[in-house]
């Protein structure tokens, strides 16, 4: 028994491409460390996408008690497995854990979890508490939903999600660990080409349009785009979530606050607006570029009502100690 929870087995969905194989290398030190400490465990390979949700939701349906969900892939795995948990009917919900092994590991930077494998296996392992985190939940006007962990985002940021997942250089620059420069590299690219769009946010008091938005993204937590801070006031500890509307004026203005999104404080442009609440909604024309959580939405006109839920994780958190 530890403080409140009592664990003696961990299930443990491991998406072996995650991060460029990154995800199968991690995995196998995590089942040495585990083998190790003779602590029960068990390695669920994913084998193809959609796999993560489908374990997680098979795992949900057990009722397991005394059982730790231990996630090891990059943001994209954790996404399904939290969103399969959500979706199905659980007694008492199964808590996860995670062990980074992508290649932004936005999450792991917003709930304060160590990118080093063995060191996040230890906060797992050292973990006294649950901590329920926030969880972004949209619907869209086709009564389509889902959930984020890090962000939701519509214009420049899913452009480049867009571009990065089809270049034939996103693998040899993970290789080599400059993943961010590939993010670079396809910013370039879409600032020269993507045009503005009109988004109409609506707030529990009030409704403005935007006729030049250029970047819009709701957030969970600070980190996008492997660490870049979109929201720097946010937590994944609050019932709410932080919408961050981006102008395009002219070229050289954008250029600017591209600048300042990239060192973090995109939130200080004079061409920034930035919302915050439990329910926010929001349209965007004409059809845009979507991401959740780095994974490509494809290009739609979005009419969406974002909400928070809440997901029990293991107390994994620097920040929280
Ligand atoms: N064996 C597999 N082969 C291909 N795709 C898989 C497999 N297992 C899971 N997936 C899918 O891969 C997608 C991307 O995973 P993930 O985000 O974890 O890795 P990544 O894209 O390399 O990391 P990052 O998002 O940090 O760049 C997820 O939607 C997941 O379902």
């Amino acid at each position: 028994m530890v403080g409140g929870i009592c664990l003696v087995h961990y299930e443990i969905i491991t998406n072996p491409v995650s991060g460029s194989g990154k995800g199968r290398q991690v995995s196998r030190k995590v089942q040495q460390a585990l083998h190790q400490k003779r602590l029960s465990f068990r390695i669920n390979v994913s084998h193809h996408a959609g796999q993560p949700r489908q374990l997680a939701q098979q795992f949900a349906r057990q009722s397991l008690t005394d059982t730790c969900l231990i996630v090891i892939g990059g943001d994209g795995t954790l996404h399904e497995v939290v969103d399969g948990l959500l979706n199905t009917q659980q007694k008492s919900p199964l808590p996860v854990a995670y062990i980074p092994a992508g290649t932004g590991n936005d999450f792991a930077r917003g709930y304060g979890i160590a990118r080093k494998p063995l060191i996040a296996l230890q906060q797992i392992l050292d973990a006294h508490h649950l901590h329920w985190i926030n969880v972004g939940h949209f619907v869209n006007s086709h009564h389509q939903s889902g959930i984020f962990l890090n962000n939701f985002g519509t214009g420049f940021d899913a452009a480049i999600v867009h571009r990065t997942n089809t270049s034939r250089v996103k693998k040899f620059l993970n290789q080599h660990h400059l993943g961010t420069l590939s993010y670079v590299a396809k910013a370039i690219g879409v600032l020269i080409h993507q045009p503005s769009f009109t988004v109409k946010v609506t707030t529990h008091d009030q409704t403005e349009t935007f006729q030049q938005a250029y970047l819009v993204v709701t957030s969970n937590h600070p980190f996008i785009g492997g660490g870049i801070q979109v929201a720097p006031d946010e937590s994944i500890d609050r019932s709410e979530l932080e919408l961050v509307v981006l102008e395009k004026k002219h070229f050289i203005t954008l250029l600017g606050s591209i600048i300042m999104f990239a060192a973090g404080k995109v939130t200080k442009s004079r061409h920034a607006r930035v919302f915050r609440g439990s329910q926010l909604q929001y349209s965007v024309s004409p059809a845009q570029h979507g991401q959740i959580d780095g994974e490509e939405l494809g290009c739609h006109q979005f009419n969406l009502t974002m909400t928070c839920e809440k997901y029990p994780f293991l107390e994994q958190s620097i920040r929280t100690k």
